[in-house]
């Protein structure tokens, strides 16, 4: 079993460079499938399992995969199969993305059911409306949901009851090629969604609105490979700027973007965190006291949920009172447990949690419940008095490229072990783990 040992204590100090986004990538390749002329090459793409998983998705659906320094080169020009197994889908719920893509191209597509994981139920059923709309009839039974249309889909107009970033996704890619003009009403507007019609677009779709609360797709009858850079991953920046800030730290987070990062840069400044803007990137210097704010997680430009779990290790060791709200996934306070191994002083009451901070983090066994809880347990091990071990790893390497070499190189005392399983139990949940 492997774990991250942090030793807490250091202030963190230097320059940090953040790799390409997870959640751009992943629709990108699954839109890649789009393209039934000339080969992909997607560049900044970050080695984390999750590309691994989703490239294993392309290659099950017959297209050739290359991933070498950064770059992913897909051809799709190929006949291609359309049933994404379970296999998949349940290392990595981002499988679902290929479904918009595989009925636009070939009218069919056959995807396992995410079923639920660690932040809450997450149901398609925005994903699932859009393709109905646009003429499709779906099936679900044996564990499988199955879309199905007679000739091409057609334009639609299609209401979002919640802008869902995955549905948001998943339909542009079924509209890029349908017949037709689809207009999408409360949309996702995360930057995400944005570099995914800028890669649509330059494959010679007309996608326009990305980024606003309504998106217009006229459909075309095909697309082609191109070359694409994916865009700064936010969360990871903003994963840096908290442990510069929770170390009372001086960090350059170099590629943050500043207009993805809105939200957090107005919490950690209330918080009273400097933050400069840079040519590079973003400079982030964390104060002797930290104060205590309120925040509610949103759909962009509101705070991200991604980051709830980093700022809630924050906020455990500002002055005062704090509220944090999640509003997005039902279920993702799983790490509350684990912070309060540490000493975190933490009280659930509905969809809020109270914190009254500050504590003195004290060292622990803890486990990442999901990828950012993972984060955010290295994050409060930063400034924890003794030893902090954060076990389940798989879940942080789905979002984070060498994340413990990152940290060590601005000054954490950090590393990554591998432990002999010893005991039966130990056994079992390894053969068990995915
Ligand atoms: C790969 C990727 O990009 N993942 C991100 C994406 O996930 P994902 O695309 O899964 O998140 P969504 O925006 O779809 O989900 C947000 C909320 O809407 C609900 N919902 C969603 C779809 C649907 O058909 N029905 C429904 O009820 C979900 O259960 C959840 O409560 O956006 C989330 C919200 O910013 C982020 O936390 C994830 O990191
Ligand atoms: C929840 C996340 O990702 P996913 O949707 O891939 O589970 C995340 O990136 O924090």
């Amino acid at each position: 079993m492997e774990k991250i040992i942090v030793r807490g204590g250091r202030r963190l100090n230097g320059t940090v460079q953040v790799e390409g986004a997870k959640n751009a990538v992943l629709p990108v390749i699954a839109a890649s499938l789009l393209a039934s002329e000339d080969k992909s090459i997607i560049s900044n793409v970050p080695t984390l399992s999750d590309v691994y998983t989703i490239n294993e998705v392309l290659r099950h659906l017959g297209a050739d995969v290359h991933f070498e320094n950064n770059q992913v080169i897909v051809d799709a020009s190929k006949e291609l199969s359309t049933e994404a197994p379970f296999e998949y889908v349940r290392k990595m719920r981002a499988s679902v993305l290929v479904m918009g893509a595989l009925l636009a191209r070939n009218g069919h597509a056959r995807v396992a059911l995410p079923g639920g994981c660690a932040i809450g139920s997450r149901p398609i059923d925005q994903h699932l409306k859009g393709f109905e709309a646009m003429g499709a009839s779906i099936k679900v039974g044996n564990g499988f949901i199955e879309a199905e249309v007679n000739g091409r889909l057609k334009g639609a107009k299609v209401y979002l009851d919640f802008p869902s970033v995955g549905a948001t996704e998943n339909i542009i890619m079924a509209a890029a090629l349908a017949e037709g003009t689809t207009v999408l009403e409360n949309v996702a507007k995360e930057p995400e969604i944005v570099d995914l019609a800028n890669y649509i677009n330059a494959m010679g779709g007309k996608i326009r609105g990305a980024g606003t609360g309504t998106i217009r797709i006229e459909g075309v009858e095909t697309l082609k490979g191109i070359n694409h850079s994916i865009i700064p991953d936010r969360i990871e920046a903003g994963t840096f700027m908290v442990a510069a800030a929770i170390t009372g730290g001086d960090v350059l987070v170099k590629g943050a973007i500043p207009e993805h990062l809105t939200s957090l840069v107005a919490k950690m400044e209330e918080m009273g965190v400097k933050i400069v803007e840079e040519q590079e990137g973003l400079r982030v210097i964390g104060p002797e006291k930290l104060k205590s704010v309120d925040l509610k997680t949103m759909p962009h430009p509101g705070f991200p949920t991604d980051m709830q779990s980093q700022m809630m290790a924050l906020l455990l060791c500002a002055n005062g009172t704090s509220m944090i709200t999640e509003t997005v996934f039902e279920n993702r306070f799983m790490h509350v447990e684990e912070f309060r191994r540490m000493n975190g002083d933490i009280k659930i009451e509905g969809r809020s949690v109270i914190i009254n901070g500050p504590v003195k983090l004290q060292g622990a066994e803890v486990a990442a419940t999901d990828l950012r809880a993972g984060a955010a347990l290295i994050l409060a091990g930063l400034c924890a008095e003794g030893h902090t071990r954060v076990t389940e790893l798989k879940h942080l390497d789905r979002g984070y490229v060498n994340f413990h070499e990152k940290l060590a190189s601005i000054g954490a005392d950090i590393e990554r072990v591998k432990e002999e399983i010893t005991t039966k139990s130990d056994q079992q949940a390894a053969v068990s783990s995915d």
